[in-house]
Protein backbone atom coordinates (compact mmCIF):
# COMPACT_ATOMS: atom_id res chain seq x y z
CA UNK A 1 0.00 0.00 0.00
CA UNK A 2 0.92 3.48 -0.41
CA UNK A 3 2.22 5.92 2.26
CA UNK A 4 1.99 9.95 2.49
CA UNK A 5 5.27 10.64 4.41
CA UNK A 6 6.92 14.33 4.53
CA UNK A 7 5.30 15.33 1.92
CA UNK A 8 6.21 12.32 -0.44
CA UNK A 9 3.74 9.11 -1.57
CA UNK A 10 5.80 6.07 -1.27
CA UNK A 11 5.71 2.36 -0.83
CA UNK A 12 4.42 1.12 2.65
CA UNK A 13 7.89 -1.02 3.29
CA UNK A 14 9.61 2.22 1.91
CA UNK A 15 8.50 4.29 5.11
CA UNK A 16 11.37 4.52 8.03
CA UNK A 17 10.90 6.58 11.28
CA UNK A 18 14.31 7.36 12.06
CA UNK A 19 15.55 6.00 15.85
CA UNK A 20 16.12 9.83 17.35
CA UNK A 21 12.24 11.19 16.21
CA UNK A 22 10.90 12.79 18.62
CA UNK A 23 7.58 10.89 18.33
CA UNK A 24 9.49 7.12 19.29
CA UNK A 25 11.53 8.47 21.90
CA UNK A 26 8.65 11.00 23.88
CA UNK A 27 5.84 10.00 21.98
CA UNK A 28 6.25 13.99 21.21
CA UNK A 29 3.82 14.42 18.35
CA UNK A 30 -0.06 14.58 17.53
CA UNK A 31 -2.55 11.84 15.70
CA UNK A 32 -6.13 12.00 14.13
CA UNK A 33 -8.04 9.06 13.11
CA UNK A 34 -10.52 10.29 10.26
CA UNK A 35 -13.05 7.79 9.07
CA UNK A 36 -13.75 7.18 5.39
CA UNK A 37 -17.08 5.69 3.89
CA UNK A 38 -17.98 4.98 0.26
CA UNK A 39 -14.00 5.81 -0.62
CA UNK A 40 -14.97 9.67 1.08
CA UNK A 41 -13.20 11.72 3.87
CA UNK A 42 -15.91 11.97 7.10
CA UNK A 43 -15.82 15.17 8.42
CA UNK A 44 -11.96 15.56 7.45
CA UNK A 45 -12.67 19.58 8.23
CA UNK A 46 -13.48 19.05 12.15
CA UNK A 47 -10.93 16.31 12.30
CA UNK A 48 -7.98 18.78 10.43
CA UNK A 49 -8.74 21.76 12.47
CA UNK A 50 -8.48 20.00 15.48
CA UNK A 51 -4.77 18.51 14.29
CA UNK A 52 -4.08 21.99 13.78
CA UNK A 53 -5.05 22.90 17.03
CA UNK A 54 -3.46 20.30 18.91
CA UNK A 55 -0.12 21.78 17.04
CA UNK A 56 -0.95 25.15 18.04
CA UNK A 57 -1.42 23.55 22.06
CA UNK A 58 2.32 22.14 21.69
CA UNK A 59 4.00 24.81 19.57
CA UNK A 60 4.88 22.06 16.84
CA UNK A 61 4.52 23.80 13.69
CA UNK A 62 2.70 22.30 10.96
CA UNK A 63 3.38 23.35 7.57
CA UNK A 64 -0.23 23.02 6.04
CA UNK A 65 -3.28 24.24 6.13
CA UNK A 66 -6.77 22.04 6.39
CA UNK A 67 -7.23 22.48 2.57
CA UNK A 68 -4.14 20.57 1.56
CA UNK A 69 -3.94 17.62 4.10
CA UNK A 70 -7.23 17.29 2.72
CA UNK A 71 -5.81 17.03 -1.04
CA UNK A 72 -3.39 14.65 -0.11
CA UNK A 73 -5.61 12.74 2.19
CA UNK A 74 -7.40 12.30 -0.75
CA UNK A 75 -5.16 11.50 -3.43
CA UNK A 76 -3.67 8.38 -0.58
CA UNK A 77 -7.24 7.06 -0.12
CA UNK A 78 -7.50 6.63 -3.87
CA UNK A 79 -4.14 5.67 -4.35
CA UNK A 80 -5.17 3.16 -2.01
CA UNK A 81 -8.68 2.01 -3.73
CA UNK A 82 -10.14 2.93 0.06
CA UNK A 83 -13.92 2.28 0.50
CA UNK A 84 -14.11 1.91 3.98
CA UNK A 85 -11.65 2.55 6.69
CA UNK A 86 -10.00 4.86 7.98
CA UNK A 87 -6.63 7.26 7.57
CA UNK A 88 -4.40 7.69 10.38
CA UNK A 89 -2.12 10.66 10.76
CA UNK A 90 0.41 11.63 12.90
CA UNK A 91 2.97 14.96 13.31
CA UNK A 92 5.67 14.52 15.38
CA UNK A 93 7.90 16.79 16.22
CA UNK A 94 10.65 15.61 14.54
CA UNK A 95 14.50 14.12 14.61
CA UNK A 96 16.89 15.62 17.19
CA UNK A 97 19.50 14.07 18.82
CA UNK A 98 18.20 13.16 22.34
CA UNK A 99 16.87 15.87 24.52
CA UNK A 100 13.64 16.72 26.36
CA UNK A 101 13.75 20.16 25.39
CA UNK A 102 12.14 21.27 22.20
CA UNK A 103 15.16 21.50 19.09
CA UNK A 104 15.13 24.27 17.39
CA UNK A 105 12.34 25.77 16.05
CA UNK A 106 12.70 25.07 12.57
CA UNK A 107 13.34 21.13 12.43
CA UNK A 108 11.00 19.83 10.22
CA UNK A 109 8.02 18.00 11.65
CA UNK A 110 7.75 14.26 10.77
CA UNK A 111 4.63 13.51 8.82
CA UNK A 112 2.64 10.33 8.17
CA UNK A 113 -0.50 9.46 6.66
CA UNK A 114 -1.64 5.76 6.21
CA UNK A 115 -5.48 4.56 5.20
CA UNK A 116 -6.09 0.77 6.39
CA UNK A 117 -9.30 -0.82 5.56
CA UNK A 118 -12.09 -0.58 8.58
CA UNK A 119 -15.50 -2.13 8.31
CA UNK A 120 -18.17 -0.57 10.35
CA UNK A 121 -18.84 -2.34 13.27
CA UNK A 122 -22.03 -3.78 12.51
CA UNK A 123 -22.81 -6.41 14.84
CA UNK A 124 -21.57 -4.30 17.77
CA UNK A 125 -23.34 -1.80 17.07
CA UNK A 126 -26.64 -3.88 16.69
CA UNK A 127 -26.47 -6.19 20.04
CA UNK A 128 -24.06 -3.09 22.19
CA UNK A 129 -21.06 -3.82 23.68
CA UNK A 130 -19.60 -4.78 27.64
CA UNK A 131 -17.38 -2.27 29.61
CA UNK A 132 -15.59 -2.10 33.13
CA UNK A 133 -14.77 1.10 34.80
CA UNK A 134 -11.00 1.91 35.63
CA UNK A 135 -9.11 5.13 37.43
CA UNK A 136 -8.20 7.24 34.86
CA UNK A 137 -4.44 7.85 35.59
CA UNK A 138 -3.13 10.37 32.67
CA UNK A 139 -2.26 13.60 33.10
CA UNK A 140 -4.39 16.60 32.72
CA UNK A 141 -4.23 17.61 28.65
CA UNK A 142 -6.29 15.00 27.49
CA UNK A 143 -7.96 17.82 25.36
CA UNK A 144 -4.36 17.79 23.43
CA UNK A 145 -4.96 14.57 21.16
CA UNK A 146 -1.34 13.25 21.09
CA UNK A 147 1.05 10.35 21.08
CA UNK A 148 1.26 10.11 24.70
CA UNK A 149 -1.18 7.32 25.45
CA UNK A 150 0.55 5.17 27.76
CA UNK A 151 -2.88 5.76 30.17
CA UNK A 152 -5.17 4.79 27.55
CA UNK A 153 -3.15 1.89 26.96
CA UNK A 154 -3.06 0.48 29.98
CA UNK A 155 -6.72 1.46 30.61
CA UNK A 156 -7.91 -0.49 27.21
CA UNK A 157 -5.85 -3.66 28.21
CA UNK A 158 -7.76 -3.50 31.69
CA UNK A 159 -10.64 -3.85 29.19
CA UNK A 160 -9.36 -6.84 26.94
CA UNK A 161 -8.53 -9.15 29.94
CA UNK A 162 -11.48 -8.23 31.43
CA UNK A 163 -13.21 -9.51 27.95
CA UNK A 164 -14.62 -6.49 27.41
CA UNK A 165 -15.09 -3.65 24.68
CA UNK A 166 -13.82 -0.51 26.58
CA UNK A 167 -12.97 1.32 29.84
CA UNK A 168 -15.18 3.74 31.02
CA UNK A 169 -12.47 6.03 32.94
CA UNK A 170 -13.28 8.40 36.60
CA UNK A 171 -11.46 10.88 38.22
CA UNK A 172 -12.34 10.72 41.66
CA UNK A 173 -16.24 9.41 41.24
CA UNK A 174 -16.32 11.29 38.28
CA UNK A 175 -16.52 9.98 34.80
CA UNK A 176 -14.57 11.13 32.42
CA UNK A 177 -14.22 9.37 29.02
CA UNK A 178 -13.36 5.91 27.84
CA UNK A 179 -9.63 4.55 26.47
CA UNK A 180 -10.47 5.72 23.04
CA UNK A 181 -13.94 7.48 22.97
CA UNK A 182 -16.03 9.67 25.15
CA UNK A 183 -19.05 8.00 27.11
CA UNK A 184 -22.99 9.18 27.35
CA UNK A 185 -25.89 8.53 29.60
CA UNK A 186 -29.26 8.71 29.17
CA UNK A 187 -31.80 9.22 32.20
CA UNK A 188 -35.34 10.37 32.01
CA UNK A 189 -34.73 10.83 28.21
CA UNK A 190 -31.96 13.20 28.92
CA UNK A 191 -28.73 12.98 27.32
CA UNK A 192 -25.44 13.61 29.21
CA UNK A 193 -21.37 13.77 28.58
CA UNK A 194 -18.57 14.89 30.27
CA UNK A 195 -17.84 18.91 29.45
CA UNK A 196 -15.23 19.46 27.09
CA UNK A 197 -12.58 20.54 28.69
CA UNK A 198 -9.06 19.51 29.98
CA UNK A 199 -10.36 15.94 30.78
CA UNK A 200 -11.39 14.53 28.07
CA UNK A 201 -10.51 14.39 24.61
CA UNK A 202 -13.34 16.99 22.56
CA UNK A 203 -14.69 13.95 20.01
CA UNK A 204 -15.69 15.30 16.75
CA UNK A 205 -18.11 12.45 17.32
CA UNK A 206 -19.09 13.76 20.37
CA UNK A 207 -19.95 17.11 18.48
CA UNK A 208 -21.56 15.29 15.85
CA UNK A 209 -23.86 13.87 18.20
CA UNK A 210 -24.52 17.42 20.42
CA UNK A 211 -25.45 18.55 16.83
CA UNK A 212 -27.96 16.17 16.37
CA UNK A 213 -29.51 16.06 19.42
CA UNK A 214 -29.83 20.05 19.48
CA UNK A 215 -31.48 19.67 15.72
CA UNK A 216 -33.75 16.87 16.62
CA UNK A 217 -35.58 18.32 19.67
CA UNK A 218 -33.30 15.63 22.09
CA UNK A 219 -32.02 17.06 25.22
CA UNK A 220 -28.13 17.17 25.60
CA UNK A 221 -26.66 18.25 28.90
CA UNK A 222 -22.63 18.96 28.81
CA UNK A 223 -22.11 18.23 32.18
CA UNK A 224 -20.11 15.93 34.29
CA UNK A 225 -21.62 12.37 36.33
CA UNK A 226 -20.63 10.29 38.35
CA UNK A 227 -19.92 6.44 38.05
CA UNK A 228 -23.47 6.82 40.65
CA UNK A 229 -25.26 8.10 37.47
CA UNK A 230 -23.33 6.35 35.37
CA UNK A 231 -24.85 2.71 37.18
CA UNK A 232 -28.33 4.41 37.72
CA UNK A 233 -28.72 5.49 33.82
CA UNK A 234 -31.24 4.14 31.69
CA UNK A 235 -29.41 3.79 28.77
CA UNK A 236 -25.00 4.43 28.29
CA UNK A 237 -23.04 4.35 24.91
CA UNK A 238 -19.86 5.38 23.86
CA UNK A 239 -18.80 7.55 20.61
CA UNK A 240 -15.70 7.25 18.24
CA UNK A 241 -14.44 7.88 14.85
CA UNK A 242 -14.06 4.16 14.34
CA UNK A 243 -16.86 3.21 17.03
CA UNK A 244 -19.73 5.64 15.86
CA UNK A 245 -22.42 5.49 18.30
CA UNK A 246 -22.38 2.33 20.12
CA UNK A 247 -24.92 1.24 22.84
CA UNK A 248 -23.17 -0.15 26.25
CA UNK A 249 -25.46 -3.02 27.79
CA UNK A 250 -23.08 -3.85 30.71
CA UNK A 251 -20.64 -2.29 33.01
CA UNK A 252 -18.89 -4.33 35.14
CA UNK A 253 -20.49 -7.56 34.47
CA UNK A 254 -24.21 -5.93 35.47
CA UNK A 255 -26.40 -5.22 33.12
CA UNK A 256 -27.01 -1.13 32.10
CA UNK A 257 -31.08 -0.34 32.66
CA UNK A 258 -32.56 -3.42 30.85
CA UNK A 259 -29.97 -4.60 29.61
CA UNK A 260 -31.68 -4.40 26.09
CA UNK A 261 -30.16 -1.10 23.48
CA UNK A 262 -32.57 1.72 24.46
CA UNK A 263 -34.52 3.85 22.23
CA UNK A 264 -32.41 7.23 22.78
CA UNK A 265 -29.29 5.22 21.69
CA UNK A 266 -31.27 3.31 18.99
CA UNK A 267 -32.29 7.01 17.36
CA UNK A 268 -28.99 8.40 17.91
CA UNK A 269 -27.50 5.50 15.78
CA UNK A 270 -30.22 6.33 12.79
CA UNK A 271 -29.34 9.73 12.70
CA UNK A 272 -25.56 9.26 12.86
CA UNK A 273 -26.37 6.65 10.03
CA UNK A 274 -28.16 9.91 8.27
CA UNK A 275 -25.57 12.21 8.33
CA UNK A 276 -23.37 9.85 6.74
CA UNK A 277 -25.42 9.37 3.99
CA UNK A 278 -25.21 13.32 3.51
CA UNK A 279 -21.86 14.16 3.97
CA UNK A 280 -20.50 10.39 2.13
CA UNK A 281 -23.55 9.80 -0.16
CA UNK A 282 -23.53 6.53 0.73
C1 LIG B 1 -9.18 9.36 24.46
C2 LIG B 1 -10.20 9.50 23.36
N1 LIG B 1 -11.38 10.09 23.65
C3 LIG B 1 -12.34 10.24 22.71
C4 LIG B 1 -12.15 9.78 21.41
C5 LIG B 1 -13.26 9.98 20.39
O1 LIG B 1 -12.88 11.02 19.53
P1 LIG B 1 -13.38 11.08 18.02
O2 LIG B 1 -14.90 11.08 18.10
O3 LIG B 1 -12.81 12.34 17.49
O4 LIG B 1 -12.87 9.85 17.36
C6 LIG B 1 -10.93 9.17 21.06
C7 LIG B 1 -10.76 8.67 19.64
N2 LIG B 1 -9.54 8.10 19.33
C8 LIG B 1 -9.29 7.60 18.01
C9 LIG B 1 -10.51 7.21 17.23
O5 LIG B 1 -10.35 5.82 16.92
N3 LIG B 1 -9.19 5.37 17.44
C10 LIG B 1 -8.52 6.35 18.12
O6 LIG B 1 -7.50 6.28 18.76
C11 LIG B 1 -9.93 9.03 22.04
O7 LIG B 1 -8.74 8.43 21.76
Amino acid sequence: SIVWMNGAFIDRSEAKVDIEDRGYQFGDGIYEVIRVYNGQLFTANEHLERLLGSGDKLSIQIGYSVEEFKGLLEQLIEKNNLETGIVYMQVTRGVNSRNHAFPAEDTPPTYIAYTKEVARPTEQLDNGVTAITVEDIRWSRCDIKSLNLLGNVIAKQKATEADCYESIQYRDLTVTEGSSSNIWIIKDNAVKTHEANQFILNGITRQKIIELCQGNDIEVVEAAFTIEDLIDADEVFLSSTTAEVMPIISINNVPVGSGEIGPVARKLQQLFQDAIERECNQ
